[in-house]
């Protein structure tokens, strides 16, 4: 007999069952992770800016100056990179260049637009300029010490370069997790170049998940390819699995056909007679499989590109997202339906493919035309999945959704 849960108690399982989170430390200098969670606090190296610097090319000018249109001699030069010597005085300007540190005594830094040039060595201000003006006071942005990114900050781009403008070499994060795929099918094609003979499909699903996984920051070890042959497909499991990758994620054959192998397969992998989770009262992707292989995660998804998509979005990446120290509740954003949606009255919770997007203050959100699971174009341009546990949806009603091309799942 299969086990068989609702989805809220195979999200429950499927979380409980993630792999542990592992820290370990990134140079951000070297070898920056192009996405990842920070594990803990990181705090400024540095005052940022060190030093108090001009924010435009001009001159920089004493207090006693900054009012009056005296000339003034200009008794200096600076360049970006350059220490500034000769401090400013009454009666005295130096020329500046945007980004380089203020001489001493600097009460501001008069752009040179609104200077004129008296003769080879004389300026004057044709305007009054206030105390302060065109100066980045060291410290402004950050001072040393100060917390920069808390725990949980995804590193991108943007954080990276926060962290090396504030002198940061190394910091904690969460290691990518190492993930596993065989993908099982005797239809299955592989080479593009080969034309289709009867009865063959070209394999799709895994690529999703290989590309959707990478771009997470995960580590796709191998895609394993194997016909319908249950020593194989254990043998090949079997071999992911004494790698010591985090997660093998196992395609087709989820179902209860008699050349269905994945719950034989992964029980046996699992040592158990029926695992935690061997079926789910969702449409698509009811069969769906989960269990534990020592320190490895197991997940038996259906070869179904339209299904599988759906499991790994409301059942897998929860799972994986946790081990890599995201924390997102699922289902958590909400939208207006575009239009009435009428469901049969069966038990299952109906995730629907879906476009998303901002119109005008609100998030729309429209299900595709067609919701078979043998469909896979669609998926083009499917943003959301829409939880539906009604029956009857209206025009306008809100419904709850999870954003599927975001690292994680969230709108901000
Ligand atoms: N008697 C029953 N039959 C089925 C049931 C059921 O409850 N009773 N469930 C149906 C549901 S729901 C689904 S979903 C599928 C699940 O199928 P499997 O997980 O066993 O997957 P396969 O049979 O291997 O493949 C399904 C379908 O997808 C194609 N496929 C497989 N792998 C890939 C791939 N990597 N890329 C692209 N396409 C792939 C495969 O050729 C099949 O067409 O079972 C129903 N049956
Ligand atoms: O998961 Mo199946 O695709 O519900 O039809």
């Amino acid at each position: 007999m299969r086990s068989i849960c609702t989805y809220d108690e195979a999200l429950d399982i499927a979380i409980h069952l993630a792999a542990p989170r592992r820290i370990i430390e990134r140079n951000v200098w070297t070898k920056a992770p192009s996405t990842a969670t920070l594990a803990d606090d990181v705090r400024a190296a540095i005052d940022l800016p060190p030093f108090a610097r001009a924010m435009m090319d001009g001159f920089a000018v004493h207090r006693s100056d900054i009012a009056g249109t005296q000339p003034l001699q200009v008794v200096a030069d600076i360049h970006a990179g350059e220490q500034p010597k000769t401090p400013v005085s009454p009666g005295t300007a130096v020329q500046i260049r945007t980004g380089a540190p203020v001489p001493e005594n600097t009460a501001a830094v008069v752009r040179k637009e609104w200077t004129e040039w008296i003769d080879a060595h004389t300026i004057r201000l044709l305007r009054p300029i206030s105390a302060g003006e065109s100066i980045q006071p060291r410290g402004q942005d950050t001072a040393q010490g100060a917390v920069l990114l808390s725990r949980g900050a995804q590193i991108d781009g943007q954080t990276i370069a926060v962290l090396r403008a504030a002198g940061v070499t190394s910091i904690p994060i969460y290691a990518p997790v190492r993930v596993g795929i065989v993908s099982t099918g005797s239809e299955l094609v592989t080479d593009p170049t080969k034309p289709l003979c009867a009865a063959q499909v070209y394999a799709a699903s895994d690529a999703f998940l290989q590309s959707t996984l990478e771009a997470l920051g995960a580590q796709v070890v191998d895609i394993s390819y194997v016909d319908d042959h249950p020593e194989r497909i254990e043998q090949r499991a079997a071999r992911f699995i004494a790698d010591g990758v985090d997660y093998v994620l196992l395609t087709g054959g989820a179902s209860v056909g008699d050349t269905d192998y994945a719950t034989s397969v992964i029980r046996r992998l699992c040592g158990t007679e029926q695992l935690p989770i061997e079926r789910v009262w969702m449409r698509p992707g009811s069969p769906f499989l989960a269990g534990r292989a020592g320190r490895t995660t197991v997940f038996g998804l259906s070869g179904n590109p339209a299904a599988c998509f759906v499991q790994f979005h409301v059942l897998v990446l929860p799972a994986i997202r946790r081990s890599l120290g995201i924390d997102a509740a699922m289902f958590a954003q909400e939208a207006v339906l575009t239009q009435s949606i009428r469901l049969k009255p069966i038990k299952h919770v109906r995730f629907y493919r879906a476009t998303a997007g901002v119109d005008g203050v609100q998030v729309r959100v429209e299900p595709q035309v067609g919701q078979s699971s043998g469909l896979v174009t669609g998926l083009a341009c499917v943003n959301a999945i829409i939880r539906l546990d009604e029956q009857v949806y209206e025009a306008g009603d809100i419904v709850p959704i999870q954003l599927t091309r975001t690292t994680t799942g969230r709108l901000f």
